[in-house]
């Protein structure tokens, strides 16, 4: 059976449960299941603290797993990347009291809170900058300044509500750009239900990418609306009953949806509509 290692806990929790689902495999309905097996399958999903996740694929004892980047980078494990699985992204970044720091040279000799304690370091190493201390919290690292254990905090970054209801403010260049990956041991060969595995989360994560565009445009005009909407491979194009008019159908980025629809209308097209994919394998 395949052993995958699923976060019990925390923003990555759900988010890869229902991406799994999605994908076609079972996931616990109970958030105290350690352990629940897909027979169906062939696979086993353990679920375990996100932290974790990378130290267990490390050691080998599970073949892969869902963690974030940061995280992976955080638990020095002997773990990579194998498919970046687009949610729970952020920005991992320095910050300080507003208007206090300008540059992470300015670290040189300050105190540094943080729950990357590992990622801190290496960086500030990698740039020559020794902190007088780094402070390992576990979270609402935000807090910190105030309170006084340290001058200096390094987390994760969304929106960035949280750092400006602390009165902070970041400074400096990202120290990564992170978001929820799929990870093996680093070297590991990828057995054939892993291949598998990851080919439906990549139908998951394209389904979500792409919407199905149809529409009906002149036969003399299809040449322009097919250069609007190429496709993957290429689009699909189907004669009408007026021969004078021809359907089309083609894969367009959701993110370009109305942009690609008003293109199109300017060119002739008409009757244009817009499908979601619910699954797909490319
Ligand atoms: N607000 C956020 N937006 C996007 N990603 C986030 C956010 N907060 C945490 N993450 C990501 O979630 C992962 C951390 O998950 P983890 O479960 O350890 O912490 P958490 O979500 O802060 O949960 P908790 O604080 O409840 O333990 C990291 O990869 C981090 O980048
Ligand atoms: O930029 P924002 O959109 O405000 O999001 C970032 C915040 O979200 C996470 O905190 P979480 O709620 O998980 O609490 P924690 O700090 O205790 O982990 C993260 O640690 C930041 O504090
Ligand atoms: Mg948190």
């Amino acid at each position: 059976m395949l052993r995958i290692a699923v976060p019990n806990k925390g923003s990555l929790s759900e988010p890869a449960s229902d991406m799994l689902r999605e994908a076609g495999y079972r996931q616990r309905r109970d958030s105290r299941e350690l352990v629940l097996a897909d027979p169906a399958n062939d696979v086993e999903f353990f679920f375990l603290r996100p932290r974790d996740v990378a130290v267990y694929v490390g050691a080998g004892t599970v073949d892969a797993g869902i963690t974030g980047r940061d995280l992976m980078l955080d638990s020095g494990a002997d773990a990579e990347e194998h498919l970046p699985l687009g949610f729970a992204r952020s920005t991992f970044r320095f910050a300080a009291p507003v208007g206090e720091i300008t540059d992470i040279a300015q670290i040189e000799g300050r105190s540094i809170a943080t729950s990357y304690s590992v990622l801190v370091h290496d960086y500030l190493l990698a740039q020559g900058i020794t902190p007088k201390s780094i402070v390992r919290l576990d979270g609402a690292v935000e807090s910190s300044v105030k309170l006084g254990v340290a001058e200096v905090i390094a987390d994760v970054v969304e929106t960035g509500t949280t750092l400006r209801a602390a009165g902070l403010e970041i400074f400096g260049d990202p120290i990564l750009k992170s978001e929820a990956v799929l990870i093996r041991r680093r070297g590991s060969d990828v057995p054939a239900k892993l291949d598998q595995l990851t080919r439906r989360l990549q139908g998951v994560l394209t389904a979500h990418e792409y919407v199905l565009m149809d529409y009906d445009v002149p036969v003399h005009l299809v040449d322009a609306a097919v250069a609007i909407t190429p496709g993957l491979e290429s689009p699909t194009v189907s004669p009408l009953h007026d021969r004078d008019w021809a359907a089309v159908r083609a894969m367009v980025r959701r993110d370009q949806t109305n942009e690609v629809m008003d293109t199109l209308y300017e060119v002739g097209a008409r009757a244009i509509l817009v499908t979601s994919i619910h699954a797909c394998r490319l």
